[in-house]
């Protein structure tokens, strides 16, 4: 027997859809006041459409109930069963256009609303929603009444005309208790000014005693201003007012095929490249976001912007940007404008452009790297660390036409007072960016050498000592050897300025390695034991290099007992392990202690030696 086949249509159940909406598409139940908003400014566009005469206003009115009543095109009652009985369903797309077919790609330049599911908001704070409307398309149409419910249920009804005296709408909330925080009348004003603070339309929010609040204003770069100075210290105000800090300057935006319009604020105070400012987005003077940090390429995170577009979509939450060309040709022309204005100050403004760099060096070696013309620009203002203190490289290289650069930061507080003291010109590259940026340097200043910095380069520089005063001090260094041998590290002696420095660790990133992996080595057996051993021995040693000047190595040199010698040979290699700055491994700091111990024990029991030029012993 065949089955028989039955027709059915989805059922919707709304109270499940708007807990969908307002737990997973909205960040919060305030956005239902963005969308009656919206709705009110897209209904006088319509209305203006076809009669640009037409009013264009918004009242939102607070109290027991909340409403929003605007001049716009109003609803027929073919229209209220369309589209507000519809989820989905939207005036705003040409025909039937799909959301990302051709009747939305007209329509979208004129509407902010095309999803057909703002109302919905409206439910996260209200169990019925009214829509009272008269549509200003046929004079002799009845006015029509919506009544939803959040349950599904809805009513229509139509009445006569003159209980809408003028064509518009009004949407008319009953606040739910449980929401009642978003639409208590100082929430409302609030939102207002959030949402609607540059919209084009007049809106205002009257209060339950009557009294009326302006919500919106020209935005600052769309006034006339009397004079360059009045503007800017108007936009410097208005960063004030929006940001809560007093920019560094401001930066003009406009993009007319984008239809954008703004303001880029330098921020006053260094950021983190990682923290990436939230830009706040119009659309249409509707503020979609005030967390948008695709707006900008990520380099440019030393500013906040504010800006207006026509051209960029929202997302279906409408609190995000949807990521698409027109998005990033939007960035990529920002970015441009960002980049023109910072390579720009170098001829207009040196001091601000200083102040600048004091304050974002960090951003701009970032962008510098990878952008050659900024570099060329830049580069010459930017401090690093030197030998010669902090200075721009410009400065440093008219002394030092061949530069070393370390590897790390450790590396250049270990050889930074010899290589100076020898003349040499180092520059700190541990930083981030720092090593690649002096590497170009030569691009830029042609008759400039940048060569990394080894030890060998440093030992280069220090003087071998005479030939006597090594062999006097052959049994001492003999100890010395054997007791910082076992660090995997030489000892030397040297002549080297200044002659304050005891000694000299020379100890790079793969020397260290090898410590550990001889340690792991002397922990293993077998075959691992082996493959750490054969590695062990391609790899260089550390380097202590006592400087031959020094007075108290000269002393040390003397020392004649075993016992002394081994104690002050693991003191001095303590001091240069101290110099190196770098954090000390457990067995360090315990070779620091014993040695310090060791010679105090060894002062204790010898009464009546007294260092020369030392006080002479008292009693405690
Ligand atoms: N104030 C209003 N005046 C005239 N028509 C309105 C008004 N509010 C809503 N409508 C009608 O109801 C339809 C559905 O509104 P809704 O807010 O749900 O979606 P939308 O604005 O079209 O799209 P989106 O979901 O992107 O906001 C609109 O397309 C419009 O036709």
């Amino acid at each position: 027997m065949p089955h028989s086949e039955t027709a059915h249509t989805f059922q919707v159940d709304l109270r499940g859809l708007v807990d969908l909406l307002s737990h997973h598409l909205y960040s919060s139940p305030r956005v239902y006041l963005r969308e009656l908003l919206q709705n009110a400014v897209d209904a006088i566009t319509a209305r203006q459409a076809i009669d640009p005469g037409a009013p264009g206003s918004i009242t939102v009115r607070t109290g027991d109930t909340l409403t929003v009543t605007d001049t716009g095109i109003g609803l027929t009652e073919a229209d209220v069963h369309r589209f507000l009985a519809t989820i989905g369903r939207s005036s705003k797309r040409t025909g039937e256009g799909a959301l990302d077919g051709a009747g939305l790609d007209a329509a979208r330049g004129e509407f902010i609303g095309q999803f057909g599911i703002g109302l919905l908001a409206c439910f996260v704070v209200a169990d019925e929603i009214t829509v009272l409307s008269r549509t200003a398309a046929d004079p002799s149409a009845a006015a029509v009444e919506w009544r939803g419910h959040s349950d599904g249920r809805y009513t229509i009804r139509t009445l006569p005309a003159s209980t809408v005296p003028e064509p518009g709408t009004t949407v008319r909330l009953v606040p739910r208790v449980d929401t009642a925080e978003w639409t208590s009348p100082d929430q409302v004003v609030a939102l207002a000014r959030h949402y609607g603070g540059l919209l084009r339309h007049e809106v205002t929010v009257v209060g339950a005693r009557g009294e009326s609040h302006q919500v919106n204003e020209t935005p600052p770069w769309e006034q006339a201003h009397r004079s360059p100075l009045a503007r800017r210290e108007a936009m410097t105000a208005h960063c004030r007012t929006l940001f809560d800090f007093t920019p560094l300057d401001t930066i003009e935006l406009d993009l007319p095929a984008a239809g954008l319009r703004g303001v880029a604020y330098v921020l006053p105070t260094a950021v983190s490249p990682a923290q990436r400012a939230g830009h706040r987005v119009h659309l249409k003077g509707m503020l979609l976001t005030d967390q948008a940090p695709e707006l900008l390429p990520e380099w440019a995170f030393f500013v906040r912007c504010v800006v207006d577009t026509t051209s960029l979509r929202p997302t279906a939450s409408r609190e995000a940007l949807y990521e698409d060309g027109t998005l990033s040709a939007v960035r990529d022309a920002l970015g441009e404008r960002i980049r023109d204005w910072l390579t720009g100050l170098a001829a207009s403004d040196p001091s601000l452009l200083h102040r600048f760099i004091d304050t974002h060096h960090l951003a701009v070696k970032a962008l510098a790297r990878y952008d050659d013309e900024l570099l060329r620009i830049v580069l010459p203002w930017l401090p690093f660390e030197t030998t010669d203190g902090n200075v721009t490289l410009e400065e440093f290289a008219r002394t030092h036409p061949a530069l070393l650069v370390t590897r790390s930061v450790e590396e250049f507080r270990q050889v930074a007072p010899i290589a100076a003291a020898a003349g040499l010109g180092v520059v700190n590259g541990g930083y981030t960016y720092d090593r690649d940026l002096v590497h170009r340097l030569p691009e830029i200043r042609p008759g400039t050498s940048v060569t990394d910095l080894d030890p060998a380069t440093v030992t280069a520089h220090l003087d071998a000592v005479d030939p006597a005063a090594e062999l006097r001090a052959a049994s001492f260094l003999a100890v010395a050897r054997d007791t910082i041998g076992v660090h995997d590290c030489d000892v030397v002696l040297r002549d080297f300025q200044p002659v304050t420095a005891p000694a000299l660790l020379l100890d790079n990133r793969e020397a260290r390695h090898e410590r550990t992996r001889s340690s792991l080595a002397a922990e293993s057996d077998g075959l691992w034991a082996d493959i750490l051993g054969s590695l062990r021995q391609e790899s260089p040693r550390a380097q202590l290099v006592l400087n031959h000047l020094n007075p108290l190595v000269r002393q040390a040199l003397t020392i004649t007992e075993r016992g002394l010698a081994v104690t002050a040979a693991e003191a001095l290699y303590g001091q240069a392990l101290l110099l190196s700055r770098r954090p000390l491994r457990a067995s360090e700091s315990a070779l620091l202690n014993r040695a310090f111990i060791g010679l105090l024990t060894h002062a204790m029991h010898q009464p009546g030696t007294a260092a020369p030029g030392s006080e002479p012993r008292k009693e405690l």
